[in-house]
């Protein structure tokens, strides 16, 4: 995170309506807003908009990148910074993950930040891909993902790096770790976010396939939640999120903790070598000519 917070990009502003915030039993947090006649502030960086509502608690992170959230290294910046800021906000306790973006959850990584640059500029990239899956799996508070479109690679770790996923029932959406479709290899740590979450068994056969899920499909091996019509997902993940609120801060954190912890623990004791190994890997001629005929597939929408 400190790495992020130096590369300099501006910090999100939530206003300033909160004149008073402390907190009550079971670990929740009150808020007085009385200069405000209104309990929401909103703030939109260029590729994140933020709504907190500070009366629930209940912080909307809706990704606008478009067209399709590829998370590139300003993206990546900004949502840890927009993670980092909720977390140090009383007035937060949960947020919602979602997309602005009609039909895309996120296209994961953007491969153009992987593809002919420079061993820096991957090297800075991939320490921001680390930075926002240390801050989203390690997070003290609640995340849902509210999958409203299709989620391969990236955009399905950030999904599993969340603490509950409910997904938009429509048969067209796919959501899974395609990399190895790419001719590229997900990293340990994604790895053991897909084994945390769906077991070793469905991981397996999913990395080395990069298979992609449909909605049921990924209901039925865990790789989500809940399935909504597409209508209904914030409301649910609203209502969600309020059953997650009754459960005391302290206790759910600590059971969090408990379970997160070796995993963010291995990348954490292992950072600078997992950089090493990613450039070195996504250096390599080969890797760049894999990458180079997928871009050129999706750019004749072959995949
Ligand atoms: C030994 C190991 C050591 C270290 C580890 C080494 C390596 C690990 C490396 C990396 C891990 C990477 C994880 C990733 O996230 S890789 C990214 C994987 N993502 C994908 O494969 C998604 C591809 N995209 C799609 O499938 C589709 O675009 C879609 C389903 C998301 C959306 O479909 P649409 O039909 O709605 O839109 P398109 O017309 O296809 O796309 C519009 C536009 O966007 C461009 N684009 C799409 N996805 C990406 C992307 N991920 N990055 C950059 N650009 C993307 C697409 O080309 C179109 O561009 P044009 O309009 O044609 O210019």
């Amino acid at each position: 995170m400190a790495a992020v917070l130096r590369r300099g990009i501006k910090f999100i502003s939530f206003g300033s309506s909160q004149v008073f915030s402390g907190g009550c039993k079971h670990g929740k947090t009150s808020t007085l807003s009385s200069f405000s006649s209104s309990n929401r502030n909103s703030s939109s960086s260029s590729k994140i908009k933020v709504d907190l509502d500070s009366s629930t608690g209940i912080a909307v992170m809706k990704f606008q990148n478009p067209p399709v959230n590829s998370m590139n290294l300003e993206f990546l910046t900004e949502f840890s910074i927009g993670l980092e800021k909720l977390e140090l906000d009383k007035s937060c306790r949960g947020v919602i993950l979602t997309s602005a973006q009609p039909k895309i959850f996120s296209a994961g990584l953007d491969i153009l930040d992987m593809y002919g640059k420079t061993p820096e500029h991957y090297e800075e990239f991939w320490r921001a891909v680390q930075d926002m899956w240390l801050k989203l799996y390690g997070y003290s508070k609640i995340t849902i993902a509210a999958i409203n479109g299709s989620s391969p690679a990236g955009g399905c770790l950030v999904s599993m790096a969340s603490d509950y996923r409910i997904m938009a029932d429509n048969p067209r959406y796919r959501i899974g770790l395609n990399e190895t479709q790419l001719g590229i290899v997900a990293p340990f740590w994604f790895k053991d976010t897909m084994v945390n979450t769906v077991g070793h068994r469905t991981t397996e056969l999913s990395l080395q396939f990069g298979l992609m899920y449909s909605p049921s499909d990924a209901l039925k091996i865990g790789l989500v939640d809940q399935l909504v019509p597409e209508e209904n997902i914030l409301s649910t993940a609203t209502e969600t999120m309020t059953k997650w609120l009754d459960i005391p801060d302290h206790a759910r954190e600590i059971s969090k903790s408990m379970l997160r912890k070796p995993t963010v623990d291995r990348l954490l004791a292992s950072r600078d070598a997992d950089i090493k190994n990613f450039v070195s890997f996504i250096a390599k001629d080969s890797i760049q000519k894999s990458l180079g005929l997928y871009l050129t597939m999706l750019k004749q929408r072959k995949v």
